[in-house]
């Protein structure tokens, strides 16, 4: 009979803010399968945790440097948390020239300072749990103890054959074992604490009543910034004449192994390392690297792996077992300094894009979506970085003539037909807007800048490789609703004294005089001539990427770019209708996004708004969002109050401003409304068609195929 397998203990060092939160989730996520031998360890007082079989660490209040600083301490560390960066993002006050600098470097010397007191305060609490596990110890309750931070996943069945080759007669202290000091044979070692430290009983019995021995260390390393409890320890127990073992020196068969492969630090190894080194590349010269690795590096597959455990995983969102984040789409990048070492990060690139339409409650859709716990915000709620729209003097990626086009050099195939330099600079001033999401968090973010359904370029990044990932989630409201809304806003941007807000509505500050005078002017045009009036609409249907045939226009589609188009006829001139109306011609924009198929989520504002609840529970599943309870009584961006950002609580305290807001919405009078109506109903009537006749295969959280109700009515359709 073999011996029995090492019995095996997890001391855990819980957060003092939020340990019910992350206790909770350790306890339903990979630590499930080994609670009873799990030890969270906190420190007495500093939590308002209830939990009772949490491992309270009692004599840490008593310690002199901790008492004295502690209730500081708290605040600080509760500040930091609490901290939100978007606050300041979205209320910037006036500054002076040096002020960001300035704050910058307040910013830095805080953190710090923080960063010291908060290794201060680890050092003694990592004391603490070395004498509650000394106690374990003489009790026999264990043959191993792996002590990690909270942010630590173990793949504990490779944990447990780890010690089960080491067996529980030796004294091992190891986990990634390094040299501290080169060249020095007997030089310094310790164990990077983030992967775990593994400790046997044998060498806790060798060393536990010595350990008092050290406790003056802790007092001694007070000052120093960035020595936390690994390295408390590695002090004490080289003082105490015991090493942590370097690979050559643990008892595993003479077995080809690094510890930096079993226990891992973080990226580029975010997942075991991917075959052939396929890793995608970038900074701001490699960007053009990027694109060019990206396929490789999406489909391929992860070798099995003997990783024991990687530090940095957010607790609460970390998923069972070894499984990738399948929404998250890794883009990594290093950054290289001249001499120094390479700097990896690992980021998901944004899951989910709310293309449109304007005014149809996007960015109610886009707060409602930022409010799940998994949801990480962009800088902004509209990044606008393919939406040139209304310039097409600025949009050069929109044009077949542009230079960025290179049809010589299509290297990465049709879906990136524009030279990869430029590919990539664009890709990386895009990226820069996104939080840096680890793919370890289990969490997504994307934006909603509702202008992109009119841009070619838009289109083109979606059906782009690197992209192809992303959900689309496109919200459409009625159009002469929306034309109306649309007014109001650009309205009050021009009594505000915007810059070119006047274009959209012709210089009008009255709905009903906008409307008359636009009558006037288009009477006589049929809706062909307005169509063909359109530039922007004109450019859509030429450009790659809208379902174009190379150089004509779709052809479900009247032919928009008749040579010569460009020079706009008489006819083109007195029929144009301003933006505030063509924006709502859906027809000549929604087919190449229909075509994207199960990418893609319409929703109708009509059910949006009617059922909001239900909008939600469809979104979130669409987007593989664990089920919510949304807030979404607050309604965003009404005519009352502007914004597209409200933070959460503002948001709820808002929740009966906004529903008076939604009362009082103002109403256009019958007249100006049948005007409008007269100029988007032929397209209503061509878009229910298309919805009828598309080969459109929409995900199975679509909730309808055809145009509401109201709609029907209100345009008499058939
Ligand atoms: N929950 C709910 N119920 C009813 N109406 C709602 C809701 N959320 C947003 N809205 C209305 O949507 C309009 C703003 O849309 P957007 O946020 O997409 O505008 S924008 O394009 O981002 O500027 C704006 O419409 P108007 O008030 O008609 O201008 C908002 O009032």
């Amino acid at each position: 009979m073999g011996a029995a397998a090492p019995r095996l203990t997890f001391w855990v060092i819980t957060p003092e803010l939020r340990t019910d939160e992350v206790v909770l989730a350790l306890r339903s996520s990979w630590l499930r399968e080994v609670a009873v031998r799990t030890r969270f360890c906190v420190a007495a007082g500093l939590s308002s945790s209830a939990d009772a079989s949490l491992r309270w660490l009692p004599r840490l209040n008593r310690s002199q440097s901790v008492a004295s600083g502690r209730h500081e301490l708290n605040e600080r560390l509760h500040d930091a948390v609490t901290h939100n960066p978007d606050d300041e993002l979205f209320d910037r006050p006036t500054r002076r020239a040096d002020e960001p600098l300035r704050a910058q470097q307040r910013r830095e010397n805080r953190t710090r300072e923080l960063t010291r007191l908060y290794n201060n305060f680890l050092r003694y609490k990592v004391f603490e749990m070395m004498r509650a596990m000394c106690a374990e110890a003489r009790e026999d309750a264990f043959d191993y103890a792996f002590m990690m931070d909270a942010d630590t996943a173990v793949n504990t069945s490779n944990l447990q054959r780890f010690v089960g080759a080491l067996g529980g007669e030796r004294q091992i202290y190891t986990g990634l074992c390094r040299k501290r000091s080169w060249g020095k044979p007997n030089g310094q070692r310790g164990v990077g604490g983030g992967p775990g430290i593994l400790f046997s009983r044998k060498l806790l019995l060798n060393v536990c009543p010595r350990l008092e021995l050290c406790s003056p260390l802790r007092g001694l390393m007070d000052r120093l910034e960035r020595a936390g409890g690994d390295l408390m320890i590695a002090k004490c127990f080289e003082f105490l004449g015991v090493r942590c073992q370097l690979v050559e020196e643990l008892p595993l068969d003479g077995k080809a192994v690094q510890l930096e492969d079993l226990f891992r630090r973080g990226p580029p190894w975010v997942y075991p390392p991917l075959p052939g080194g396929t890793i995608l590349v970038a900074s701001h010269l490699m960007g053009a690297k990027a694109i060019e690795q990206h396929q490789r590096l999406a489909n391929g597959h992860l070798p099995n792996t003997e990783v024991i455990s990687f530090h940095r995983v957010r607790p609460s969102l970390r998923a069972q077992g070894w499984d990738r984040d399948p929404r998250c789409r890794i883009y990594a990048e290093y950054t290289r300094l001249e001499t120094g070492p390479v700097n990896w990060f690992s980021r998901c690139l944004p899951h989910f894009l709310v293309v449109g339409t304007p005014k149809s409650g996007t960015t109610s859709l886009f707060n409602w979506i930022m409010q799940h716990p998994d949801a990480r915000a962009p800088a902004r709620k509209e990044l606008h970085a393919w939406t040139p729209v209304l310039q097409p003097d600025r949009s050069c990626a929109d044009r077949p003539g542009c230079a960025v086009f290179n049809p010589k050099r299509r290297g990465m195939g049709p879906a990136w037909p524009i030279s990869k330099q430029v590919a990539g600079k664009m890709l990386d001033a895009y990226l820069a807007n996104f939080p840096r999401i680890d793919p370890r968090e289990f969490a997504l973010t994307g934006e909603a800048t509702p202008a992109y359904v009119y841009s070619p370029s838009a289109l083109m990044l979606l059906q782009s490789a690197l992209m192809s990932h992303t959900h689309i989630l496109l919200l459409l409201r009625d159009p002469a609703e929306r034309a109306f809304s649309e007014f109001k806003n650009k309205r009050d941007l021009m009594l505000k004294g915007a810059a070119r807000a006047h274009v959209w509505i012709d210089g009008h500050a009255d709905f009903s005089n906008f409307t008359r005078a636009l009558s006037v002017r288009v009477r006589g045009c049929t809706a062909e001539e307005l169509y063909q009036a359109c530039v922007a609409c004109r450019r859509f249907a030429a450009a790659p990427f809208s379902g174009a045939p190379p150089g004509g226009a779709p052809l479900s589609q009247p032919r928009l770019d008749a040579p010569g188009a460009a020079e706009l006829t008489a006819a083109r001139r007195r029929c144009y209708a301003p933006p505030v109306i063509w924006q709502s011609w859906y027809h000549l924009f929604l087919p190449p996004w229909l075509a994207l198929g199960r990418r893609l989520l319409l929703e109708f504002s009509d059910d949006a708004f009617a059922d909001a609840d239900g909008l939600m529970r469809r979104v979130a599943a669409f987007l593989s969002l664990p089920a919510h309870n949304f807030s979404t009584r607050i309604a965003y961006n009404t005519e009352t109050k502007r914004g597209a950002f409200i933070g959460k609580d503002v948001g709820e305290r808002n929740a009966a401003l906004a529903a008076l807001a939604m009362k009082q919405r103002s109403k256009a009078s019958a007249g100006a409304m049948g005007e409008v109506e007269r100029l988007v109903v032929d397209s209503v009537r061509r878009f229910d068609a298309q919805l009828k006749t598309a080969k459109w295969t929409p995900p199975p959280q679509q909730l309808r195929r055809e145009l509401p109700q109201a709609w029907r009515e209100r345009y008499r359709l058939t």
